[in-house]
């Protein structure tokens, strides 16, 4: 045996060891001039089947992957890519599409008419194929339930903050927003004043027209207050049952008390009809507070503004009233303190 036949034989060694497929062209005539017999027996071709015609051998290739090869082994042959590589997925003669990835070199580069000698290697990559597949379809349905998860969360967290029948802020909300508020308006001498609405005699309404009356009466003076407030400043939030609180950052006791009479006059305009289409007549009292130079906290503000409300209830309702702390009384000194001795 001479060096040649030693090398060849070493070679075959190799490229069966590493598991390649050795393949030569001509890519100017088109011809093949060393078929990748191996891969084709694969995919259960015998070598009459496959002709030394590179037109022929594309045949096999799956239609979305033809345009890759071309383009790879064009920007190859122009000297863009050092080497031409590719992946792309044969059909079996049984029908079914395998994955092979090709790596190649263009070995005439450096002629005049350089493509003659265009040789590379066939391999195997059916496998890994398809667990990237696995791997891809199991990161989209993370992906997927990531979203649905996600989404559940900013529902759940919209349920446990706001009040279910008007999509107000809940009595939660509105205790915490209002307590960063009082803080951050006592440090920086702000106004903040809040406004206690609540429906007057609303358990007639309920009892004359029914509960799905009374809800939409309620809703109504939501949507009032909604919409009558500045979007992204102020809060609105259901207390719970007819009782609403509307919160006012940067608003004096005048402001809040004009705020408060339109509101009021809003929701007598308003009309909400019975099952029988004849209008419900309804009303609102308010009593309104500011925060004043004591520094209150939310909750004695908030209680303010409930004084203020039982006052408007008390004077005959449909009405609003303004918290007025009381004068201060002076202390009397006793008398025994005042005469010492
Ligand atoms: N439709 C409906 N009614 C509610 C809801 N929550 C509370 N109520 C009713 O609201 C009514 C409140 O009645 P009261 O507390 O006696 O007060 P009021 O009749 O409005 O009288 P004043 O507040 O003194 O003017 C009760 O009849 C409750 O059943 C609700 O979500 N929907």
């Amino acid at each position: 045996m001479d060096e040649k036949d030693l090398n060849k034989e070493r070679l075959e060694l190799a490229l069966e060891a590493a598991g390649l497929d050795l393949w030569e062209n001509n890519l100017l005539t088109g011809e093949v001039t060393r078929k990748a017999m191996k891969t084709f027996g694969e995919l259960g071709y015998n070598d009459q089947e496959v002709l030394h015609n590179l037109k022929h051998m594309l045949e096999f290739v799956h239609p979305d992957d033809l345009e890759m090869i071309q383009t790879a082994v064009h920007d190859h042959l122009a000297g863009r890519t050092p080497e031409y590589r590719c992946e792309f997925r044969l059909r079996s003669k049984a029908g079914t599409w395998i994955w092979y990835a090709n790596y190649g070199r263009i070995m005439d580069a450096n002629s005049t008419a350089p493509g003659q000698r265009f040789i590379g290697v066939t391999f195997n990559i059916d496998n890994r194929k398809r667990k990237e597949d696995e791997i891809a379809q199991i990161n989209r349905k993370l992906a997927e339930q990531n979203t649905m998860l996600q989404s559940m969360n900013a529902a759940l967290e919209r349920l446990a903050s706001s009040d279910a029948l008007t999509g107000l802020a809940n009595r939660r909300t509105l205790m915490e927003l209002g307590a960063k508020e009082c803080l951050r308006a006592a440090r920086f001498s702000h106004s903040l004043s809040v406004l206690m609405v609540d429906l007057d005699s609303f358990k007639a309404v309920n009892d004359n027209w029914g509960h799905s009356v009374g809800d939409r009466v309620i809703c109504a003076v939501a949507d009032i207050c909604r919409q009558r407030v500045r979007e992204g400043v102020d809060v609105v939030a259901r207390l719970g049952g007819e009782e609403f609180v509307v919160m006012l950052p940067e608003a004096s006791l005048a402001n809040a008390h004009l705020i408060a009479e339109s509101l009021r006059q809003a929701v007598q305009e308003q009309r909400v009809d019975n099952e029988d289409g004849n209008p419900v007549p309804f009303t609102i009292s308010i009593g309104v507070a500011a925060l004043g130079a004591g520094g209150e906290s939310f909750e004695q503000l908030l209680s303010h503004a409930d004084k203020a409300l039982y006052k408007a209830k008390q004077n005959g309702r449909n009405q609003v009233q303004i918290f007025a702390p009381l004068p201060h009384k002076p202390q009397l000194v006793p008398p025994a303190a005042a005469n010492p001795g």
